[in-house]
């Protein structure tokens, strides 16, 4: 069986405190994209994985799909698979293409071996492989809180937009991120800053890890300011970058970011 994990941007994001357990507590709006891998699972004689596509970093046991098989076999009977990964979704992008996987892996298994699964046993699973890793089990726009993994729904539909999304030659890892955040209160929730037009979430809706990674990779601020200079109603670093992503009235002409960046239009 094959399914498509898809992307996520974050509309806003406000680190508002650090957690005993090393991680951070944020609120953000989830909001999915349409750039997809390919995660294809047959039964096979051995657990095997293949990749194609994009080159991806770290051990084959550290996959999130090898991690998702391991962290389900241990409660569910499951036969031996062969999995293969065709990654096209860009890494150290905050698009948590790799969270993708893990969530898109656990409701291909479930379908696959007809294990039962509600949508809710499937993200504890999910929740148990990484913060962003449940937003993908039903991947619809969701105010999100607590570490990230925690939501309410949102009335968000940007369809009659534009998004385009520009990823620079540069990877930003999740960890670096969250080590160059001072973490802050909130004066208002991002759960009502989303209600406004977005002609204004400009003025009001910010994400706290564009500051310092702005300051050390100057050419990712570059990127957001020749989105607004294309006529972006709203842009923003998605997650802990390096992508950036603007909402558009109408397909703009973003030809002059190609020869230096991957450019993703009408996402
Ligand atoms: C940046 C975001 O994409 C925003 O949506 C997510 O917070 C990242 O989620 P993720 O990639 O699924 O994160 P994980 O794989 O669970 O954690 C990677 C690292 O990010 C940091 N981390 C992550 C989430 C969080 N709420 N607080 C953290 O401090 C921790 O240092 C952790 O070791
Ligand atoms: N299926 C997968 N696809 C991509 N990366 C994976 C996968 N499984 C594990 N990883 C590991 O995760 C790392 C990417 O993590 P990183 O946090 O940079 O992701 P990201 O694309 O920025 O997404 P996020 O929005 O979750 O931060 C890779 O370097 C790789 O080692």
């Amino acid at each position: 069986m094959i399914n498509f994990p898809i992307a996520k941007i974050n509309i806003g994001l406000n680190i508002t405190a650090r957690r005993p357990d090393g991680y951070h507590n944020l609120e953000t709006v989830f909001y999915p994209v349409k750039i997809n891998d390919v995660l294809e699972v047959i039964q096979s004689d051995e657990l095997s994985f293949q990749a194609s596509g994009l080159g991806i970093p770290g051990r084959v046991e550290d996959n999130l799909c090898i991690k998702a098989y391991h962290l389900i076999k241990h409660d569910h009977h499951l036969p031996p698979i062969s999995i293969h990964l065709h990654k096209h979704i860009p890494i150290g992008a905050g698009l948590g293409g790799g969270s993708a996987d893990a969530g898109y892996f656990i409701k291909l298994i479930n379908q696959t071996f007809n294990l039962g699964l509600s949508a809710d046993a499937m993200m504890d699973y999910a929740r148990l492989l990484g913060a962003d890793c449940a937003f993908f089990i039903q991947s619809t726009p969701v105010f999100a809180f607590g570490k990230g993994d925690q939501f309410e729904p949102v009335t968000l539909n940007l369809s009659n937009y534009y998004i385009a999304l520009v990823m620079p030659p540069t990877h930003v890892s999740t960890a670096e991120a969250y080590r160059g955040v001072k973490p802050t209160p909130v004066k208002q929730s991002l759960k009502q800053l989303v209600e406004l037009p977005l002609a204004e979430w400009r003025n009001h809706i910010k994400n706290d890890f564009e500051e310092s990674i702005f300051t050390n990779h100057p050419e990712i601020r570059g990127v957001k300011a020749a989105l607004y200079q294309s006529g972006a109603l709203y842009a923003s670093m998605s997650g802990s970058g390096a992508s950036v992503f603007g909402i558009f009235e109408k397909k703009p002409d973003l030809d002059f970011l190609k020869e230096d960046n991957q450019v993703f239009e009408g996402v």
